[in-house]
């Protein structure tokens, strides 16, 4: 029932070349069903899930429940937990049965049981790597065989969801790992608690909570996309010109959320819970992957949980028509692996709006009007902003404490983040050829000229950096 409804919706997106078409997969009938997935892409909820998370597993599964519970390196009470002192494969082993849940069709349930299956396979299988990593800063091996107890139910879970048997960016740890304090209001950081972490720090808090106060923007962000292709598929210039607008707030919004990073979670902290965080494909500490005991004796290898699968800037890459301007090169490669490492509907959608943006061609419908064309460049520029602080969290938060060659999603550490900031700078270079600025209004000509020059300064830095972090890193 639940692939019948996700597929009708797809084909039913597919099938009308309008850009409200996408919309109608937010129809209130199939909105409310319970097997319809979780994350539905919509003008409300963004890339939020359509329901919030559930906190608390029911009762039949008490002892998954105790066991997530008792999990972090530091427990509510204070006190050390179970990964503190490397208790926790063996308390899996000794107390967790192997739940059915054949019958269950609940989508909330589900990738709640997803969230909470993910939370333990990758404590299980990470745990000597964080014992390791304490003395020696390194993360040797993790543990090559997942239990069945673990393994048959999510790798049943996941296929129920349409995801991968492994910790996820939206299904799991980020996007569905939250409660409101308050039910009434709505998702600002300071209304919003977390389910599950594998530390118990306030940093791993805030750094799970910050990446939701973003999203809760994304609703917007949809909105605007859509109003924006609606105008200029009808070549309504005055309602483009004013969705771009809309937009580029928007995007202001969800950066100013996330320059509030640095505030709460510290850059020291990371590393204490970054290693849980890891995937197992380009992993040395999974040379033979992982085998999923009771699924199958081939060994599996995934990405780890990343940010890169988050929807906010591939949206905006896909819109901006960015997406086409990223060089042919392996690392544009890792970069469409990742994107597939989403909800199905997440998706479904941004493979419809790259087709529909090329499609209603928004970047020369933008660059046809000088005016347009810097709403065009300022959410160019929205993009480097958060492509450029992005860039700096790595600097300050993995590599002034880590020499780990490779990123939690197994991306190359010093290379592939700036192989896409460079793509924004290279395009904002690009498109300030195409201004008039003669034809703009004298608040528009300051603003482009402060914009481009900044891309061309950001630009220069931006090689000299990534020259220097190649050699120290041997890349
Ligand atoms: C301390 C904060 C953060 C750190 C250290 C960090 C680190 C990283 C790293 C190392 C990557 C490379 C991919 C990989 O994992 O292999 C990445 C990718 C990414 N992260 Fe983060 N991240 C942080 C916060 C955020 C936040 C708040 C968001 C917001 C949604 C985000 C969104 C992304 C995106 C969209 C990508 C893909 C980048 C691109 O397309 O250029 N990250 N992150």
């Amino acid at each position: 029932m639940l692939t019948r409804i996700a597929a009708s919706a797809a084909t039913a997106a597919a099938s009308r070349p309008r850009a409200r078409a996408f919309a109608s997969l937010l129809a209130r009938d199939h909105y409310k069903h319970p097997e319809l997935p979780q994350f539905v892409v919509g003008t409300e909820n963004g890339f939020l899930p359509r329901q919030d998370p559930l906190p608390t597993l029911p009762a039949e599964f008490k002892e998954l429940e105790s066991l997530l519970q008792r999990m972090p390196l530091t427990v509510k009470s204070g006190a050390k937990g179970l990964l503190a002192t490397g208790d926790f494969g063996a308390a899996v082993n000794a107390e967790l049965p192997e739940y059915n849940v054949d019958g269950i069709h609940d989508t909330q349930l589900l990738t709640a049981l997803f969230r909470d299956y993910t939370f333990a396979a990758s404590a299980y299988l990470l745990e000597p790597c964080d014992l390791f990593f304490r003395d020696k800063k390194d993360y040797g091996l993790g543990r090559s065989v997942l239990p069945r107890n673990i393994a048959v139910p999510l790798s049943k879970v996941s296929a129920k969801i349409g995801a991968r048997p492994f910790m996820e960016y939206a299904q799991s740890y980020s996007l569905f790992n939250f409660h409101r304090v308050d039910k009434n209001r709505g998702l600002d950081y300071d209304n919003l608690e977390l389910i599950r972490q594998f530390s118990g720090m306030p940093s791993e808090h805030g750094f799970i909570l910050v990446h939701v106060a973003m999203v809760a923007h994304s609703g917007n962000q949809v909105k605007h996309i859509l109003g924006a292709l609606e105008a200029a598929e009808r070549n309504d210039r005055t309602r483009f010109d004013q969705e771009l607008r809309g937009l580029l707030s928007a995007m202001q919004s969800i950066n100013r959320v996330m320059d509030t990073m640095w505030a709460h979670s510290a850059p020291e902290d990371y590393a204490k819970f970054r290693t849980f965080i890891m995937g197992t494909k380009n992993q040395p500490m999974f040379p033979n992957g992982v085998i999923y005991e009771g699924v199958s004796d081939e060994p599996t290898f995934y990405r780890g949980e990343s940010g890169a699968n988050d929807s906010i800037i591939p949206s905006a890459d896909n819109f901006l028509e960015l997406t086409a301007e990223l060089p042919e090169n392996p690392l544009t490669e890792i970069l469409r692996d990742f994107r597939s490492y989403r909800p199905t509907n997440h998706n479904e959608w941004l493979a419809w709006l790259e087709k529909q943006a090329r499609q209603v061609n928004i970047r020369e419908f933008s660059l046809a009007n000088s005016s347009s064309a810097v709403l065009y460049l300022a959410l160019l520029d929205q993009v480097r902003e958060f492509r450029a602080r992005h860039w700096n969290f790595t600097k300050e938060y993995i590599i002034k404490y880590s020499t780990h060659p490779v990123a939690t999603g197994g991306s190359p550490i010093t290379t592939w983040l700036p192989n896409q900031l460079d793509t924004v700078l290279r395009v904002m270079e690009l498109t300030s050829k195409h201004i008039h600025l003669d034809k703009v209004s004298p608040a528009d000509q300051g603003l482009a000229k402060q914009l481009i020059d900044r891309a061309e300064a950001q630009r220069r830095v931006l090689t000299r950096e990534v020259a220097a972090l190649r050699q120290q890193f041997n890349q």
